[in-house]
């Protein structure tokens, strides 16, 4: 036991007892769905709580307004809970107030937000940014397609047969021509967790930046954005609770201050000439238009959730999970498993010998098992790797060892129909 109480949490995500298994052409269930949900795909995205989906709808029906203090009284409270989100936020993840959290749609335009702001300004040609072998595709082929602009180079760390990050590469590879190092919290295909404090040190030495990719890492274990000192930090809504359509970069506020804007037009703006323009304060500056309001009280209910039940415990019940799927899949000697066996995120992927992932997903799925197949956007690293594909079970605080049973059982139906 991990000390969660998994059956109470259970109840506040009416989707975990959906019934499938039938028409999947018309959302939602209906009289042909006979199977029960074994929901093992966090990390592609997590379940909204009601909570939640109650705070959004409370948003709708009672305060819904455009932001930014219009003068009328709804304005005024859509203003008050949109800027509050942001203090609620930084609270979370350690950072210094509202003007160090920018809310993007996502973390991969958190990453784009830096690459068009500090990139296209910063990045100097025959300058290099040093990232991993394991990171998302979000970051990855954000640096690509910014240092091909640039003149600059992208240089990939390591990783060894566990999946670790080799340190000794990576301080071979961070030089004082390195602007900045990109990497992935926790990894989301191998479930590594990267020392992401020292690898910012080692970055600050070269006095190049720190971005770290925490899309895997805020929704699972406590974070303090401080304690790592990284110059940027990102993450999204989705997988942490919270609604779609949100994400958060955290930048250092003397950084953030010192960009231009990526995004620009209303809200954005402080004075507008028919000559030019002039800034809105941080945070606003890198919000242009009208914002995700809705989602922003979203991700406030989610993390008063996730805070309600800690992250720590969280932390603590997902490692433990991940540790007896990996332990049950080695059992065979027929499934290879990608990543360390010890200190790893909440989630294995894997291999079965002769069977495709997406094979192996779609039986997995008639058994009511929903696992991702595919690259899980780290196609480079499966190239690592040396597989076109794994299959990856990724879990969450309502996720039991019941339904990792359940996951291995379907496994070994797989292996019977292939064998
Ligand atoms: C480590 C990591 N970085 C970046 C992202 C991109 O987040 P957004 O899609 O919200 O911009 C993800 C999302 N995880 C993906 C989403 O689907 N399957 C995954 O593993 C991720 O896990």
């Amino acid at each position: 036991a991990t000390g969660l109480d998994v059956e109470a949490i259970r109840e506040d995500f009416p989707i975990l007892d959906r019934q499938i298994g039938g028409d999947v052409t018309a959302p939602g269930p209906d009289e042909t769905d006979d199977t029960p949900l074994y929901y093992l795909d966090n990390a592609a995205t997590s379940h909204t709580p009601r909570q939640v989906v109650e705070a959004m709808t409370e948003y709708y029906y009672e305060y819904n307004s455009n932001v930014h203090r219009g003068i009328h009284s709804l304005s005024q409270e859509a203003s008050v809970a949109y800027e509050e989100a942001h203090d609620r936020v930084a609270a979370f993840v350690g950072a210094d107030g509202r003007e160090e959290i920018v809310f993007t749609k996502n973390t991969t335009e958190a990453f784009n937000l830096v690459a068009y702001t500090w990139g296209l300004t910063e990045l100097e040609p025959g300058e290099n940014v040093v990232t991993t072998q394991m990171e998302h595709h979000a970051s990855l082929v954000t640096w690509q397609q910014l240092c091909e602009k640039q003149g600059a180079e992208v240089r990939y760390v390591e990783i060894d047969e566990d999946g670790h990050l080799d340190m000794d590469d990576l301080r071979s590879k961070v030089d004082d021509d390195t602007a900045m190092v990109s990497t992935v919290h926790v990894s989301n295909t191998l479930g590594t967790v990267n020392p992401v404090a020292e690898i910012t040190e080692i970055a600050h030495e070269h006095d190049a930046l720190s971005f770290v990719d925490g899309a895997q890492a805020v929704p699972t274990r406590p974070v303090d954005v401080g304690a790592i000192d990284a110059d940027f930090y990102a993450f999204s809504g989705h997988k942490m609770l919270g609604p779609t359509g949100i994400g958060v970069l955290y930048g250092k506020e003397r950084l953030l201050e010192a960009l231009p804007p990526f995004l620009v037009g209303g809200a954005m703006i402080r004075r507008v000439e028919f000559e030019g323009a002039t800034w809105e304060d941080l945070p606003w500056k890198f919000e242009a238009g009208t914002p995700p309001i809705a989602e922003a009280v979203g991700l406030t209910a989610a993390i008063d959730y996730l805070e309600e039940v800690g992250m720590a415990a969280i932390e603590r019940h997902e490692s433990e999970l991940a540790r007896y799927a990996y332990d049950r899949l080695a059992e065979f000697d027929d499934i290879e498993i990608y990543g360390p066996r010890e200190e790893r995120g909440g989630l294995v992927g894997f291999n079965l010998d002769s069977v495709h992932a997406h094979d192996l997903s779609s039986i997995l799925d008639d058994h009511g098992v929903a696992v991702r197949a595919g690259d899980h956007c780290t196609q480079p690293l499966h190239d690592v790797l040396g597989v076109p594909a794994s299959t990856r079970a990724s879990f969450y605080l309502y996720n039991t060892r019941e339904e990792i049973d359940e996951l291995i059982d379907a496994v070994d139906t797989a292996r019977q129909l292939f064998a």
